[in-house]
């Protein structure tokens, strides 16, 4: 069993930083609060309802789309203008925005991947280490976006990074 004896709570519009070694379980949690996996023991409660959305280790982007069109997916038509003004906030450029996302660098993918699940109609949102690969320059102004964009919303984020659970202000949860 990789997760024995937890126990997690998550209220509502808090910002915690799941932190702990390799296969210590963080992702298999941020899967469990997502409902992509089941616990084999013991209950995840309190998310009936509650709308979700991630980013995972891998960026899970469709390759043949510009980063507007990936981030649209998750938008109705009322919305769609905040995809390319969110994906200019994470610092992308009008020749970025140009191209499928197949032939963009790999931090400038990790951002699109962001942006997605910060602008998806969301009451819960799981980041599993998204700023891995991002430059300073970069972490520091998505770390800005995901305040702002999680603001009063469920925040779980998983990281190895003490510095940004710090820039977030997250209660610090560590698996041993
Ligand atoms: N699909 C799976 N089937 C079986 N075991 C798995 C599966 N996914 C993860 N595990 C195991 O569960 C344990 C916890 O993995 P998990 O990915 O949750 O750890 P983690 O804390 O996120 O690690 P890391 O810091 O390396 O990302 C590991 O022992 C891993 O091998």
């Amino acid at each position: 069993m990789v997760l024995d004896g937890l126990d997690l709570d998550l209220p509502d519009g808090s910002v915690t930083a799941l932190m702990g070694p390799n296969g210590s379980g963080k992702t298999t949690i941020g899967r469990l609060v997502l409902g992509l996996e089941h616990p084999d023991a013991g209950a995840v409660t309190g998310l009936a309802g509650r709308r979700v959305a991630a980013t995972f280790q891998e960026d899970r982007l469709c390759e043949q789309l510009t980063a507007e069109r990936n981030v649209r997916l998750v938008l109705d038509r009322a919305r769609a203008a905040d995809a390319v003004a969110a994906l200019r906030a994470a610092g992308l450029d009008d020749d970025a925005l140009a191209k499928p996302v197949r032939d963009l660098s790999g931090g400038q993918r990790r951002r699109v991947a962001i942006v997605r699940a910060l602008v998806a109609p969301a009451d819960v949102v799981v980041l599993d280490e998204p700023f891995k690969g991002l430059d300073t320059a970069a972490r520091e102004r998505l770390l800005a976006l995901v305040r702002e964009r999680c603001a009063g919303r469920t925040l779980l984020l998983v990281t190895h990074d003490a510095a940004e659970a710090a820039a977030l202000n997250a209660t610090v949860v560590t698996l041993p």
